[in-house]
Protein backbone atom coordinates (compact mmCIF):
# COMPACT_ATOMS: atom_id res chain seq x y z
CA UNK A 1 0.00 0.00 0.00
CA UNK A 2 1.20 3.65 -0.92
CA UNK A 3 2.32 5.69 1.71
CA UNK A 4 -0.46 7.79 3.23
CA UNK A 5 -0.39 10.15 5.88
CA UNK A 6 -3.14 12.56 7.72
CA UNK A 7 -2.48 16.05 9.45
CA UNK A 8 -4.60 17.99 12.60
CA UNK A 9 -4.65 21.17 13.22
CA UNK A 10 -5.00 22.51 16.69
CA UNK A 11 -6.03 26.50 16.13
CA UNK A 12 -5.66 27.31 20.05
CA UNK A 13 -5.39 30.51 21.45
CA UNK A 14 -1.74 31.29 21.70
CA UNK A 15 -0.82 28.70 18.81
CA UNK A 16 -1.49 27.02 15.46
CA UNK A 17 -0.41 23.31 15.59
CA UNK A 18 -0.37 21.06 13.04
CA UNK A 19 0.30 17.19 13.75
CA UNK A 20 0.81 14.67 10.78
CA UNK A 21 0.14 10.60 11.62
CA UNK A 22 0.52 7.57 9.54
CA UNK A 23 -1.90 5.00 8.94
CA UNK A 24 -0.13 2.75 12.24
CA UNK A 25 -1.44 6.18 14.40
CA UNK A 26 2.28 7.13 14.65
CA UNK A 27 3.49 11.05 14.90
CA UNK A 28 5.18 11.53 12.18
CA UNK A 29 6.01 15.17 11.83
CA UNK A 30 4.97 18.23 13.87
CA UNK A 31 5.01 21.82 12.99
CA UNK A 32 3.45 25.22 15.27
CA UNK A 33 3.46 28.70 14.72
CA UNK A 34 3.29 30.92 18.09
CA UNK A 35 1.38 34.09 17.44
CA UNK A 36 3.35 36.20 19.86
CA UNK A 37 6.77 35.12 18.98
CA UNK A 38 6.13 34.56 14.98
CA UNK A 39 3.78 36.73 13.78
CA UNK A 40 4.79 39.30 16.77
CA UNK A 41 3.91 42.34 14.25
CA UNK A 42 0.09 41.75 14.93
CA UNK A 43 0.91 42.78 18.95
CA UNK A 44 -0.90 40.14 20.67
CA UNK A 45 -0.54 39.00 24.23
CA UNK A 46 -0.33 35.71 25.01
CA UNK A 47 -2.28 35.31 21.25
CA UNK A 48 -5.22 38.11 22.24
CA UNK A 49 -5.99 41.65 22.87
CA UNK A 50 -7.38 42.72 26.12
CA UNK A 51 -9.54 46.17 26.26
CA UNK A 52 -11.24 45.78 30.14
CA UNK A 53 -13.66 43.03 30.01
CA UNK A 54 -13.62 42.82 25.48
CA UNK A 55 -10.78 40.02 24.75
CA UNK A 56 -10.48 39.29 20.83
CA UNK A 57 -8.42 38.21 18.70
CA UNK A 58 -6.91 39.38 15.17
CA UNK A 59 -8.23 37.31 12.59
CA UNK A 60 -5.60 38.52 9.99
CA UNK A 61 -2.96 36.71 12.03
CA UNK A 62 -4.63 33.47 11.92
CA UNK A 63 -4.65 33.58 7.95
CA UNK A 64 -1.10 34.73 8.35
CA UNK A 65 -0.39 31.16 10.58
CA UNK A 66 -1.86 29.23 7.93
CA UNK A 67 -0.21 30.13 4.74
CA UNK A 68 3.06 29.95 7.52
CA UNK A 69 2.42 26.62 8.91
CA UNK A 70 2.12 25.11 5.83
CA UNK A 71 5.25 27.08 4.68
CA UNK A 72 6.94 25.16 7.04
CA UNK A 73 5.66 21.56 6.29
CA UNK A 74 7.16 22.59 2.93
CA UNK A 75 10.74 23.64 3.75
CA UNK A 76 10.75 20.52 5.75
CA UNK A 77 10.30 18.82 2.40
CA UNK A 78 7.26 16.78 4.11
CA UNK A 79 5.31 14.69 1.24
CA UNK A 80 2.53 16.27 1.64
CA UNK A 81 1.15 14.99 -1.82
CA UNK A 82 1.01 12.01 0.18
CA UNK A 83 -1.73 13.72 2.64
CA UNK A 84 -5.58 12.18 2.16
CA UNK A 85 -7.21 13.20 5.29
CA UNK A 86 -7.43 16.37 7.42
CA UNK A 87 -9.12 17.33 9.82
CA UNK A 88 -8.51 18.95 13.78
CA UNK A 89 -10.03 21.38 16.64
CA UNK A 90 -10.07 25.08 17.06
CA UNK A 91 -10.31 27.12 20.24
CA UNK A 92 -13.90 27.22 21.51
CA UNK A 93 -16.77 29.79 21.01
CA UNK A 94 -15.25 32.53 18.71
CA UNK A 95 -16.59 33.83 15.81
CA UNK A 96 -15.49 35.22 12.89
CA UNK A 97 -17.88 37.46 10.94
CA UNK A 98 -17.49 37.04 6.96
CA UNK A 99 -18.76 39.79 4.14
CA UNK A 100 -21.21 38.72 1.23
CA UNK A 101 -17.51 38.96 -0.87
CA UNK A 102 -15.57 35.95 1.55
CA UNK A 103 -17.53 32.63 -0.31
CA UNK A 104 -16.46 34.17 -4.11
CA UNK A 105 -12.83 35.12 -2.72
CA UNK A 106 -12.41 31.74 -0.79
CA UNK A 107 -13.42 30.33 -4.44
CA UNK A 108 -10.98 32.19 -5.97
CA UNK A 109 -7.53 32.20 -4.09
CA UNK A 110 -4.20 32.49 -6.13
CA UNK A 111 -1.23 30.64 -5.44
CA UNK A 112 0.62 33.28 -5.98
CA UNK A 113 -0.48 35.79 -3.31
CA UNK A 114 -1.40 35.40 0.49
CA UNK A 115 -4.30 34.28 2.38
CA UNK A 116 -3.73 38.01 4.15
CA UNK A 117 -3.05 39.61 0.58
CA UNK A 118 -6.78 38.43 -0.99
CA UNK A 119 -9.16 37.86 2.07
CA UNK A 120 -8.09 40.77 4.61
CA UNK A 121 -9.07 43.36 2.41
CA UNK A 122 -12.73 42.37 1.97
CA UNK A 123 -13.80 38.82 3.31
CA UNK A 124 -14.26 40.00 7.10
CA UNK A 125 -17.01 42.51 8.45
CA UNK A 126 -15.05 42.42 11.59
CA UNK A 127 -11.17 42.62 12.19
CA UNK A 128 -11.35 40.87 14.95
CA UNK A 129 -13.24 37.34 16.71
CA UNK A 130 -14.09 37.53 20.84
CA UNK A 131 -12.23 35.17 22.26
CA UNK A 132 -13.60 32.62 25.12
CA UNK A 133 -11.75 35.00 27.81
CA UNK A 134 -13.95 37.77 26.93
CA UNK A 135 -16.72 38.80 29.92
CA UNK A 136 -18.03 41.46 28.40
CA UNK A 137 -21.85 40.22 27.49
CA UNK A 138 -23.14 39.74 31.33
CA UNK A 139 -26.19 42.03 29.77
CA UNK A 140 -26.92 39.29 26.56
CA UNK A 141 -26.00 35.90 28.70
CA UNK A 142 -29.55 37.85 30.86
CA UNK A 143 -31.31 38.99 28.03
CA UNK A 144 -30.91 35.35 26.35
CA UNK A 145 -31.88 33.29 30.08
CA UNK A 146 -34.73 35.36 30.32
CA UNK A 147 -35.78 34.55 26.55
CA UNK A 148 -36.07 31.14 27.39
CA UNK A 149 -37.37 31.17 30.89
CA UNK A 150 -33.63 31.49 32.82
CA UNK A 151 -30.80 29.57 33.81
CA UNK A 152 -32.01 26.15 34.51
CA UNK A 153 -34.43 26.33 30.95
CA UNK A 154 -31.10 27.58 29.07
CA UNK A 155 -29.08 24.56 29.96
CA UNK A 156 -31.85 22.42 29.61
CA UNK A 157 -32.13 23.39 26.30
CA UNK A 158 -28.42 24.28 24.79
CA UNK A 159 -26.37 22.20 27.66
CA UNK A 160 -25.27 25.08 29.20
CA UNK A 161 -26.17 28.22 31.09
CA UNK A 162 -25.49 31.72 29.37
CA UNK A 163 -22.28 32.04 29.35
CA UNK A 164 -19.89 35.16 28.55
CA UNK A 165 -17.92 33.27 26.50
CA UNK A 166 -20.28 31.65 24.47
CA UNK A 167 -20.83 32.44 20.78
CA UNK A 168 -24.75 33.44 21.02
CA UNK A 169 -24.51 36.23 23.86
CA UNK A 170 -20.54 37.23 21.90
CA UNK A 171 -23.20 37.50 18.59
CA UNK A 172 -25.95 39.09 20.09
CA UNK A 173 -23.42 42.08 21.32
CA UNK A 174 -22.27 42.62 17.89
CA UNK A 175 -26.18 42.77 16.64
CA UNK A 176 -27.27 45.31 19.51
CA UNK A 177 -24.04 47.45 18.94
CA UNK A 178 -22.31 46.94 15.47
CA UNK A 179 -25.58 47.29 13.27
CA UNK A 180 -23.50 47.96 10.42
CA UNK A 181 -21.23 45.32 10.82
CA UNK A 182 -24.03 43.38 11.66
CA UNK A 183 -26.09 44.02 8.75
CA UNK A 184 -23.03 43.64 5.82
CA UNK A 185 -22.48 39.77 7.83
CA UNK A 186 -23.52 37.40 5.19
CA UNK A 187 -22.21 34.39 7.70
CA UNK A 188 -20.69 33.41 11.10
CA UNK A 189 -18.06 31.17 11.17
CA UNK A 190 -17.21 29.44 14.73
CA UNK A 191 -13.05 29.09 15.11
CA UNK A 192 -13.29 25.41 13.58
CA UNK A 193 -15.65 26.24 10.92
CA UNK A 194 -13.54 29.09 9.94
CA UNK A 195 -10.25 26.92 9.47
CA UNK A 196 -12.54 24.16 7.85
CA UNK A 197 -13.67 27.02 5.35
CA UNK A 198 -10.43 28.20 4.50
CA UNK A 199 -8.90 24.71 4.00
CA UNK A 200 -11.79 23.91 1.95
CA UNK A 201 -11.93 27.25 -0.22
CA UNK A 202 -15.54 27.62 0.29
CA UNK A 203 -17.56 29.09 3.46
CA UNK A 204 -19.09 25.55 5.17
CA UNK A 205 -21.50 24.60 8.22
CA UNK A 206 -20.58 24.45 11.78
CA UNK A 207 -20.01 21.60 13.37
CA UNK A 208 -22.51 19.95 15.58
CA UNK A 209 -20.76 19.11 18.49
CA UNK A 210 -19.26 22.48 18.24
CA UNK A 211 -22.44 24.29 17.85
CA UNK A 212 -23.29 22.95 21.50
CA UNK A 213 -20.61 25.81 22.89
CA UNK A 214 -23.05 28.92 21.39
CA UNK A 215 -26.47 28.82 23.82
CA UNK A 216 -27.81 28.46 20.65
CA UNK A 217 -28.25 25.06 19.91
CA UNK A 218 -31.18 23.14 21.38
CA UNK A 219 -29.57 19.75 21.40
CA UNK A 220 -31.92 17.35 21.92
CA UNK A 221 -34.03 18.82 19.02
CA UNK A 222 -30.82 18.64 17.19
CA UNK A 223 -31.44 22.64 15.47
CA UNK A 224 -30.95 26.10 16.71
CA UNK A 225 -33.41 27.12 18.96
CA UNK A 226 -36.08 29.44 17.75
CA UNK A 227 -36.84 31.65 20.70
CA UNK A 228 -32.88 32.54 20.83
CA UNK A 229 -32.44 33.53 17.24
CA UNK A 230 -35.80 35.58 17.22
CA UNK A 231 -34.39 37.56 20.20
CA UNK A 232 -31.18 37.95 17.82
CA UNK A 233 -32.88 38.91 14.85
CA UNK A 234 -35.27 41.30 16.56
CA UNK A 235 -32.72 43.48 16.81
CA UNK A 236 -31.85 44.29 12.96
CA UNK A 237 -35.13 44.71 10.78
CA UNK A 238 -35.08 41.86 8.15
CA UNK A 239 -31.89 39.97 9.65
CA UNK A 240 -31.72 36.41 9.62
CA UNK A 241 -28.89 34.62 11.56
CA UNK A 242 -30.34 30.68 10.73
CA UNK A 243 -29.09 31.93 7.24
CA UNK A 244 -26.20 33.66 8.85
CA UNK A 245 -24.96 30.31 10.16
CA UNK A 246 -25.51 28.58 6.48
CA UNK A 247 -28.38 26.48 8.06
CA UNK A 248 -28.19 23.30 10.32
CA UNK A 249 -24.69 22.47 11.11
CA UNK A 250 -22.96 19.07 10.03
CA UNK A 251 -22.66 15.56 11.89
CA UNK A 252 -19.44 14.36 12.31
CA UNK A 253 -20.86 10.74 12.38
CA UNK A 254 -23.93 10.26 9.89
CA UNK A 255 -22.70 8.19 7.17
CA UNK A 256 -21.54 9.51 4.35
CA UNK A 257 -19.33 11.53 6.50
CA UNK A 258 -19.31 15.19 5.52
CA UNK A 259 -16.17 15.99 3.43
CA UNK A 260 -14.88 18.74 1.19
CA UNK A 261 -11.98 18.40 -1.44
CA UNK A 262 -8.82 20.55 -0.14
CA UNK A 263 -8.64 23.95 -2.06
CA UNK A 264 -6.89 24.65 -5.08
CA UNK A 265 -5.00 27.07 -3.34
CA UNK A 266 -2.61 24.76 -1.15
CA UNK A 267 -2.41 21.93 -3.82
CA UNK A 268 -1.09 24.34 -6.11
CA UNK A 269 0.95 26.45 -3.49
CA UNK A 270 2.31 23.61 -1.52
CA UNK A 271 2.03 20.86 -3.28
CA UNK A 272 -1.21 19.03 -1.35
CA UNK A 273 -2.80 15.73 -2.86
CA UNK A 274 -5.37 17.40 -4.59
CA UNK A 275 -7.59 14.20 -3.69
CA UNK A 276 -7.10 15.53 0.38
CA UNK A 277 -10.19 15.28 1.76
CA UNK A 278 -11.27 18.08 4.68
CA UNK A 279 -13.46 16.39 7.71
CA UNK A 280 -15.31 18.10 9.82
CA UNK A 281 -13.26 20.38 12.90
CA UNK A 282 -14.69 20.67 16.15
CA UNK A 283 -13.83 22.31 19.80
CA UNK A 284 -10.68 21.69 21.10
CA UNK A 285 -11.96 19.91 24.30
CA UNK A 286 -14.22 17.73 21.74
CA UNK A 287 -11.12 16.74 19.98
CA UNK A 288 -8.97 16.13 23.29
CA UNK A 289 -11.83 13.13 24.28
CA UNK A 290 -10.71 12.01 20.41
CA UNK A 291 -7.53 11.35 21.12
CA UNK A 292 -8.23 8.66 23.55
CA UNK A 293 -9.93 5.29 23.35
CA UNK A 294 -12.33 6.47 25.77
CA UNK A 295 -15.60 5.36 26.47
CA UNK A 296 -19.31 5.55 28.05
CA UNK A 297 -18.42 6.33 32.19
CA UNK A 298 -14.70 7.01 31.07
CA UNK A 299 -13.40 9.92 32.58
CA UNK A 300 -10.45 12.27 31.42
CA UNK A 301 -9.13 14.81 34.08
CA UNK A 302 -6.99 17.99 32.73
CA UNK A 303 -4.91 19.37 35.24
CA UNK A 304 -3.78 22.30 33.38
CA UNK A 305 -3.71 25.88 34.58
CA UNK A 306 -7.12 25.26 35.10
CA UNK A 307 -8.87 21.76 36.09
CA UNK A 308 -10.92 20.42 33.08
CA UNK A 309 -13.10 17.18 33.70
CA UNK A 310 -14.50 15.62 30.72
CA UNK A 311 -16.74 13.24 30.35
CA UNK A 312 -18.02 10.37 28.02
CA UNK A 313 -21.93 9.36 28.89
CA UNK A 314 -25.24 8.41 26.53
CA UNK A 315 -27.28 10.71 29.27
CA UNK A 316 -28.10 14.22 28.29
CA UNK A 317 -28.68 15.47 32.09
CA UNK A 318 -27.93 19.17 31.57
CA UNK A 319 -27.30 21.69 34.66
CA UNK A 320 -26.25 25.05 35.69
CA UNK A 321 -23.06 24.08 37.00
CA UNK A 322 -21.39 22.05 33.59
CA UNK A 323 -21.74 22.34 29.68
CA UNK A 324 -23.18 18.98 27.84
CA UNK A 325 -22.12 18.64 24.18
CA UNK A 326 -23.30 16.18 21.60
CA UNK A 327 -20.47 13.81 21.13
CA UNK A 328 -18.27 14.58 18.34
CA UNK A 329 -17.62 10.64 17.01
CA UNK A 330 -19.84 8.32 19.18
CA UNK A 331 -23.27 8.11 17.99
CA UNK A 332 -25.85 9.35 20.40
CA UNK A 333 -23.37 10.26 22.98
CA UNK A 334 -22.51 13.34 24.89
CA UNK A 335 -19.50 15.09 26.35
CA UNK A 336 -19.78 16.80 29.84
CA UNK A 337 -17.39 19.55 30.49
CA UNK A 338 -17.04 21.01 33.88
CA UNK A 339 -14.37 23.76 34.29
CA UNK A 340 -12.98 24.76 37.45
CA UNK A 341 -10.57 28.07 37.63
CA UNK A 342 -8.98 27.02 40.72
CA UNK A 343 -6.86 24.67 39.45
CA UNK A 344 -2.86 24.50 39.37
CA UNK A 345 -2.70 28.07 40.90
CA UNK A 346 -4.38 27.42 43.79
CA UNK A 347 -2.11 24.37 44.98
CA UNK A 348 1.14 26.16 43.82
CA UNK A 349 0.37 28.78 46.26
CA UNK A 350 -0.57 26.36 49.14
CA UNK A 351 2.62 25.10 47.87
CA UNK A 352 4.86 28.33 48.15
CA UNK A 353 3.59 28.83 51.44
CA UNK A 354 4.52 25.80 52.76
CA UNK A 355 8.06 26.02 51.53
CA UNK A 356 8.33 29.81 52.77
CA UNK A 357 10.29 30.28 49.60
CA UNK A 358 9.92 30.78 46.27
CA UNK A 359 12.02 27.59 44.61
CA UNK A 360 8.65 25.87 42.88
CA UNK A 361 9.61 22.55 44.48
CA UNK A 362 6.75 20.22 45.02
CA UNK A 363 8.78 17.79 47.49
CA UNK A 364 7.51 18.90 51.06
CA UNK A 365 3.98 19.45 49.34
CA UNK A 366 3.75 16.03 47.87
CA UNK A 367 5.40 14.69 51.17
CA UNK A 368 2.26 16.31 52.71
CA UNK A 369 -0.39 14.79 50.30
CA UNK A 370 1.39 11.43 50.06
CA UNK A 371 1.07 10.80 54.14
CA UNK A 372 -1.31 8.87 56.00
CA UNK A 373 -4.70 9.86 56.43
CA UNK A 374 -4.68 10.69 60.04
CA UNK A 375 -6.97 11.83 62.66
CA UNK A 376 -5.66 15.08 62.74
CA UNK A 377 -7.41 15.96 59.07
CA UNK A 378 -9.62 13.48 59.13
CA UNK A 379 -12.52 16.07 59.94
CA UNK A 380 -11.47 19.35 57.89
CA UNK A 381 -12.30 20.40 54.42
CA UNK A 382 -11.95 23.46 52.34
CA UNK A 383 -12.44 25.52 49.50
CA UNK A 384 -9.40 27.13 48.02
CA UNK A 385 -10.65 29.87 45.39
CA UNK A 386 -7.77 32.52 44.81
CA UNK A 387 -9.52 32.86 41.89
CA UNK A 388 -13.89 33.57 41.26
CA UNK A 389 -14.60 30.30 40.67
CA UNK A 390 -17.20 28.60 37.94
CA UNK A 391 -18.37 25.51 40.13
CA UNK A 392 -19.51 27.01 42.76
CA UNK A 393 -20.49 30.70 40.58
CA UNK A 394 -18.45 32.11 44.13
CA UNK A 395 -16.31 34.67 43.87
CA UNK A 396 -12.53 34.20 45.07
CA UNK A 397 -12.48 33.40 48.67
CA UNK A 398 -10.34 30.71 50.85
CA UNK A 399 -12.93 28.89 53.89
CA UNK A 400 -11.66 25.70 56.26
CA UNK A 401 -14.34 24.20 57.87
CA UNK A 402 -13.71 21.07 60.54
CA UNK A 403 -16.74 18.99 60.99
CA UNK A 404 -18.31 16.06 63.38
CA UNK A 405 -17.60 12.89 61.24
CA UNK A 406 -20.32 10.70 62.56
CA UNK A 407 -23.52 13.14 61.35
CA UNK A 408 -20.95 15.21 58.38
CA UNK A 409 -22.43 18.38 60.10
CA UNK A 410 -19.71 21.38 60.39
CA UNK A 411 -19.08 22.23 63.76
CA UNK A 412 -16.49 25.07 63.46
CA UNK A 413 -14.68 27.29 60.70
CA UNK A 414 -10.72 27.52 60.89
CA UNK A 415 -7.90 30.31 59.64
CA UNK A 416 -5.54 27.43 59.36
CA UNK A 417 -4.70 24.16 59.01
CA UNK A 418 -2.42 21.82 60.08
CA UNK A 419 -1.90 20.39 56.61
CA UNK A 420 -3.53 22.31 53.59
CA UNK A 421 -1.68 20.27 50.65
CA UNK A 422 -3.51 17.44 51.58
CA UNK A 423 -6.99 19.69 52.10
CA UNK A 424 -6.76 21.55 49.33
CA UNK A 425 -6.23 17.86 46.81
CA UNK A 426 -8.89 16.33 48.67
CA UNK A 427 -11.43 19.20 48.70
CA UNK A 428 -10.88 19.79 44.64
CA UNK A 429 -10.61 16.09 43.93
CA UNK A 430 -14.15 15.05 45.97
CA UNK A 431 -15.50 18.43 44.08
CA UNK A 432 -15.35 16.54 41.15
CA UNK A 433 -16.43 13.15 42.27
CA UNK A 434 -19.80 14.81 43.34
CA UNK A 435 -20.20 16.32 40.65
CA UNK A 436 -19.53 13.72 38.10
CA UNK A 437 -21.28 10.96 39.82
CA UNK A 438 -25.08 12.37 38.38
CA UNK A 439 -23.16 12.00 35.21
CA UNK A 440 -22.59 8.26 35.59
CA UNK A 441 -24.55 5.70 33.96
CA UNK A 442 -26.55 3.59 36.34
CA UNK A 443 -26.11 6.43 39.39
CA UNK A 444 -29.06 8.71 39.30
CA UNK A 445 -29.50 8.52 35.75
CA UNK A 446 -32.46 10.21 34.75
CA UNK A 447 -33.53 12.01 37.81
CA UNK A 448 -31.13 14.70 39.01
CA UNK A 449 -28.68 16.71 37.88
CA UNK A 450 -26.60 19.24 40.18
CA UNK A 451 -26.60 23.27 39.61
CA UNK A 452 -24.87 25.67 41.79
CA UNK A 453 -24.75 23.62 44.69
CA UNK A 454 -28.41 22.57 44.07
CA UNK A 455 -29.87 19.29 42.59
CA UNK A 456 -32.66 19.77 39.87
CA UNK A 457 -34.84 17.18 38.52
CA UNK A 458 -35.20 17.25 35.71
CA UNK A 459 -37.99 14.65 34.53
CA UNK A 460 -41.08 15.71 36.37
CA UNK A 461 -41.45 19.17 37.92
CA UNK A 462 -38.34 21.12 39.10
CA UNK A 463 -37.20 20.18 42.37
CA UNK A 464 -34.37 22.24 44.20
CA UNK A 465 -32.49 20.98 46.94
CA UNK A 466 -29.02 20.82 48.23
CA UNK A 467 -27.09 18.11 47.23
CA UNK A 468 -26.10 17.15 50.76
CA UNK A 469 -29.55 16.30 51.11
CA UNK A 470 -29.44 13.00 48.44
CA UNK A 471 -28.92 10.02 50.25
CA UNK A 472 -25.64 9.49 50.48
CA UNK A 473 -26.21 5.60 49.07
CA UNK A 474 -26.97 7.73 45.70
CA UNK A 475 -23.42 8.92 46.12
CA UNK A 476 -22.09 5.26 46.59
CA UNK A 477 -23.82 3.72 43.17
CA UNK A 478 -21.30 4.87 40.68
CA UNK A 479 -17.68 4.48 40.17
CA UNK A 480 -16.17 5.98 37.02
CA UNK A 481 -15.06 3.44 34.46
CA UNK A 482 -11.52 4.46 34.00
CA UNK A 483 -9.62 7.94 34.81
CA UNK A 484 -7.54 9.47 32.26
CA UNK A 485 -4.87 12.51 33.63
CA UNK A 486 -3.52 14.81 31.57
CA UNK A 487 -1.79 18.40 31.61
CA UNK A 488 1.20 19.82 33.41
CA UNK A 489 0.14 18.94 36.86
CA UNK A 490 -0.36 15.14 35.96
CA UNK A 491 3.32 14.86 36.06
CA UNK A 492 2.79 14.59 39.87
CA UNK A 493 2.73 10.89 41.32
CA UNK A 494 1.43 12.32 44.78
CA UNK A 495 -1.41 14.14 43.39
CA UNK A 496 -2.65 12.23 40.74
CA UNK A 497 -2.71 9.19 43.11
CA UNK A 498 -5.14 11.03 45.21
CA UNK A 499 -6.97 11.70 42.79
CA UNK A 500 -7.60 8.75 41.29
CA UNK A 501 -8.30 7.23 45.02
CA UNK A 502 -11.00 9.52 45.38
CA UNK A 503 -12.78 9.37 42.00
CA UNK A 504 -12.27 5.65 42.51
CA UNK A 505 -12.05 4.12 38.69
CA UNK A 506 -13.67 0.99 38.60
CA UNK A 507 -10.99 -0.19 35.57
CA UNK A 508 -8.09 1.99 36.49
CA UNK A 509 -5.91 4.93 36.63
CA UNK A 510 -3.97 5.93 33.56
CA UNK A 511 -1.84 9.02 32.79
CA UNK A 512 -1.46 9.69 28.75
CA UNK A 513 2.28 10.84 27.89
CA UNK A 514 1.22 12.84 24.96
CA UNK A 515 -0.34 15.67 26.93
CA UNK A 516 0.32 18.72 25.12
CA UNK A 517 -0.73 17.31 21.89
CA UNK A 518 -3.92 15.99 22.60
CA UNK A 519 -6.18 18.64 20.62
CA UNK A 520 -4.04 18.06 17.01
CA UNK A 521 -3.88 14.61 18.02
CA UNK A 522 -7.99 14.36 18.32
CA UNK A 523 -8.21 15.86 14.92
CA UNK A 524 -5.32 13.79 13.31
CA UNK A 525 -7.63 10.60 14.54
CA UNK A 526 -10.59 11.95 13.54
CA UNK A 527 -9.25 12.83 9.96
CA UNK A 528 -7.54 8.70 9.57
CA UNK A 529 -10.74 7.36 10.91
CA UNK A 530 -13.43 9.46 8.80
CA UNK A 531 -11.21 8.79 5.39
CA UNK A 532 -11.34 4.86 5.81
CA UNK A 533 -14.67 4.93 6.93
CA UNK A 534 -15.47 7.06 3.85
CA UNK A 535 -13.61 5.17 2.14
CA UNK A 536 -15.12 1.48 3.36
CA UNK A 537 -11.48 0.23 4.66
CA UNK A 538 -13.02 0.25 7.58
CA UNK A 539 -16.73 -0.23 9.11
CA UNK A 540 -15.58 0.32 12.57
CA UNK A 541 -17.59 3.11 14.46
CA UNK A 542 -14.73 5.88 15.88
CA UNK A 543 -14.75 4.41 19.53
CA UNK A 544 -14.14 0.85 18.41
CA UNK A 545 -11.55 1.62 15.65
CA UNK A 546 -9.37 3.48 18.24
CA UNK A 547 -10.00 0.72 20.70
CA UNK A 548 -8.34 -1.35 18.25
CA UNK A 549 -5.55 0.50 17.00
CA UNK A 550 -4.69 2.86 19.48
CA UNK A 551 -0.78 2.49 20.39
CA UNK A 552 -1.30 1.84 24.17
CA UNK A 553 2.24 2.43 25.32
CA UNK A 554 1.25 6.06 25.04
CA UNK A 555 -0.62 5.21 28.49
CA UNK A 556 0.87 5.02 31.81
CA UNK A 557 -1.75 2.44 34.29
CA UNK A 558 -0.19 4.03 37.34
CA UNK A 559 -2.86 3.02 40.10
CA UNK A 560 -5.81 0.69 40.45
CA UNK A 561 -8.52 2.67 42.83
CA UNK A 562 -9.54 0.70 45.59
CA UNK A 563 -13.26 0.28 46.81
CA UNK A 564 -12.58 0.72 50.35
CA UNK A 565 -10.74 3.68 50.24
CA UNK A 566 -13.22 5.33 47.52
CA UNK A 567 -15.86 4.59 49.87
CA UNK A 568 -14.07 6.19 52.92
CA UNK A 569 -14.13 9.49 51.03
CA UNK A 570 -17.44 9.69 51.06
CA UNK A 571 -17.60 11.26 54.87
CA UNK A 572 -16.44 14.71 53.14
CA UNK A 573 -19.43 14.96 50.68
CA UNK A 574 -21.91 16.34 52.87
CA UNK A 575 -19.85 18.56 54.65
CA UNK A 576 -18.07 19.96 51.39
CA UNK A 577 -22.07 20.46 50.35
CA UNK A 578 -22.58 22.46 53.64
CA UNK A 579 -19.30 24.74 53.11
CA UNK A 580 -20.02 25.72 49.43
CA UNK A 581 -23.27 26.60 50.20
CA UNK A 582 -22.60 28.83 53.45
CA UNK A 583 -19.82 30.67 50.53
CA UNK A 584 -23.04 32.60 48.91
CA UNK A 585 -24.26 33.12 52.72
N1 LIG B 1 5.29 18.46 39.18
C1 LIG B 1 4.18 19.21 39.22
N2 LIG B 1 3.33 19.11 40.25
C2 LIG B 1 2.19 19.83 40.29
N3 LIG B 1 1.82 20.71 39.34
C3 LIG B 1 2.66 20.86 38.29
C4 LIG B 1 3.85 20.12 38.16
N4 LIG B 1 4.45 20.49 36.98
C5 LIG B 1 3.63 21.41 36.41
N5 LIG B 1 2.56 21.63 37.20
C6 LIG B 1 1.46 22.58 36.98
O1 LIG B 1 1.01 22.47 35.65
C7 LIG B 1 0.48 23.74 35.24
C8 LIG B 1 0.64 23.91 33.73
O2 LIG B 1 -0.01 22.87 33.06
P1 LIG B 1 -0.17 22.90 31.45
O3 LIG B 1 -1.00 21.73 31.07
O4 LIG B 1 1.17 23.02 30.84
O5 LIG B 1 -0.92 24.28 31.30
P2 LIG B 1 -1.97 24.91 30.24
O6 LIG B 1 -3.31 24.66 30.83
O7 LIG B 1 -1.62 26.36 30.25
O8 LIG B 1 -1.72 24.21 28.93
C9 LIG B 1 1.27 24.79 36.01
O9 LIG B 1 0.40 25.79 36.49
C10 LIG B 1 1.93 24.00 37.17
O10 LIG B 1 1.50 24.45 38.43
O1 LIG C 1 -13.61 28.08 26.57
C1 LIG C 1 -13.14 26.97 26.58
C2 LIG C 1 -13.99 25.78 26.74
O2 LIG C 1 -15.31 26.10 27.02
C3 LIG C 1 -11.69 26.76 26.45
O3 LIG C 1 -11.32 25.44 26.78
C4 LIG C 1 -11.19 27.08 25.07
O4 LIG C 1 -11.74 26.19 24.12
C5 LIG C 1 -9.68 26.97 25.23
O5 LIG C 1 -8.96 27.17 24.15
P1 LIG C 1 -7.35 27.15 24.23
O6 LIG C 1 -6.91 27.27 25.65
O7 LIG C 1 -6.94 25.84 23.67
O8 LIG C 1 -7.00 28.26 23.36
Amino acid sequence: MTERFYLGFDLSTQQLKCLAINDKLTIVASESVEFDKDLSHYGTEKGIYKNGKTIDAPVAMWFEAIDLIFERYKERKFPLEKVVGISGSCQQHGSVFWSEKADSLLKTLTATKTLVEQLVPHSLTRKTAPNWQDHSTAMQCDEMETAVGGMVEMAQITGSKAHFRFTGPQILKVAEDEHENYDETSCISLVSSFLQSVLCGKLTPLEESDACGMNLYDIENHCYDKQLISLIDSKNQGSDLTKKLLGDPISSTKKPLWTANVSDYFVKKYNVNALCSIYPFTGDNLATICSLPLQKNDVLVSLGTSTTVLLVTDSYLPSPDYHMFIHPTIPRHYMAMICYCNGSLAREKVRDQLNNDNSGSWERFNKEVSSKDDKSSENEIGVYFSLDEIVPSVNAIHKRAKFDVSTGNITEFVDKFENDSKNIVKSQALSCRVRITPLLSNSLKGSTSTGNGNIINYTSEKVKFDFSDLPLSDYMKARPNRVFFVGGAAKNDSLIKKYAAILGAKNGNFRFANTSNSCALGGCYKALWSYLYNNEETTSEFDKFLNEKFNWEELEHFYDSNEEEWRSYSIYIKPLSHLESSLSE
